[in-house]
């Protein structure tokens, strides 16, 4: 089989037959950091329905669901509310990427545990490909393909996201979910130019410095120093997207639906510390929760 056959290939021999050498030390390095990540507030969520994210979330809190904090039934509760909250996140990005056919490929890039992908595959009910540096991810979202019977469909491949290993033309959808800001940009937009059909549609949530602040403040600085990133600002994704055939149809300010999820988060008891950063920036204007719809054209 060629890289570039879309049959998929058995999901072990996917992640396990070769893994390509880093491109850079810095990949090196984020791959090692994914394949360690083990954090409560991202396993404990996925285990509400199965949905594995490393992403955050948008929408109300529904307080009536939550009920009395002196429940004993509460914390439970609040860990199924911020993942209902997360997997509303995807289907946002989802709902942009229009209407795509059985026949489609659609390609997560930076895939994580695969979240994206499997809602993906339920909802177009074509192939999805996702790309991650980490092994330890690829074998996870591809257990959990097998799991739900879609091995045939969603596959995670360990590979750079800068250098897909699709045809040119061969994608109707691709997407970037909270994965970005670990990458120059306008390499990134250049891929996804190169691996989409004209007419097929990027779709990114991203987190993005925004200009009129002035420069990263220092809650940018400091999630940048936490997860090992790269903030861009926003100016610099509608550059690197015009530079690259791709056309801007929706951009949208999620900040203020994301901090419900930020302040609810920041209540519970898997907080892992960055949580006021998060509100912070997003609140002093230095930091923007958005989405960035994309005509490949
Ligand atoms: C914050 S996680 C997001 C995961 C996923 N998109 C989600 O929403 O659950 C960032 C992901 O980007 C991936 N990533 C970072 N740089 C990459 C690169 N150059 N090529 C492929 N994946 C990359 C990491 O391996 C990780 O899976
Ligand atoms: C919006 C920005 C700047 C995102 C940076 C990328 C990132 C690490 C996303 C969430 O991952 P996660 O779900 O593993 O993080 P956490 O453990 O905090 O939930
Ligand atoms: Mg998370």
């Amino acid at each position: 089989m060629t890289d570039t056959d879309l049959t998929m290939a058995p999901a072990a021999s996917a992640t396990s037959a070769f893994i390509p050498a880093p491109a850079t030390p810095y990949q090196g390095d984020i791959a090692r950091y994914w394949d360690h990540e083990a954090r409560p507030v991202n396993l404990r969520l996925g285990d509400v329905d199965g949905l594995y994210h490393h992403h955050y979330g948008i929408g109300d809190v529904d307080h009536a669901a939550l009920g009395d904090t002196a429940d004993s039934a509460y914390e439970k509760k609040l860990i199924a509310e911020l993942h209902r909250l997360e997997s509303a996140q995807a289907d946002v990005l989802l709902d942009h990427l229009g209407r795509m056919g059985h026949t489609d490929l659609l390609v997560d890039a930076g895939c994580g545990r695969g979240g994206s992908s499997v809602m993906a595959h339920q909802r177009f009910g074509c192939k999805v490909e996702g790309v991650t540096l980490s092994a330890k991810q690829a074998e996870f979202a591809n257990r959990r393909a097998r799991e739900l019977g879609i091995e045939d469909s969603v596959r995670a491949r360990v590979c750079n996201m800068l250098d897909m290993p699709f045809e040119t033309g061969q994608a109707a959808g691709s997407w970037n979910n909270e994965s970005s800001m670990y990458v120059d940009l306008h390499d990134l937009m250049a891929e996804h130019s190169r691996v989409l059909a004209v007419g097929g549609r990027y779709v990114t949530i991203t987190g993005c410095w925004n200009p009129r602040y002035g420069q990263p403040s220092k809650w940018v600085s400091q999630i940048n120093a936490h997860f090992e990133c790269n903030i861009h600002s926003r100016r610099e994704y509608m550059r690197a997207m015009a530079d690259n055939r791709l056309v801007p149809q929706a951009v949208i300010d999620l900040t203020p639906e994301t901090l419900p999820y930020w302040e609810l988060r920041a209540t519970s008891s898997l907080v892992t510390g960055i949580e006021e950063a998060f509100i912070n920036s997003y609140k002093d204007g230095s930091f923007q929760y958005v989405l960035i719809a994309a005509d490949r054209v």
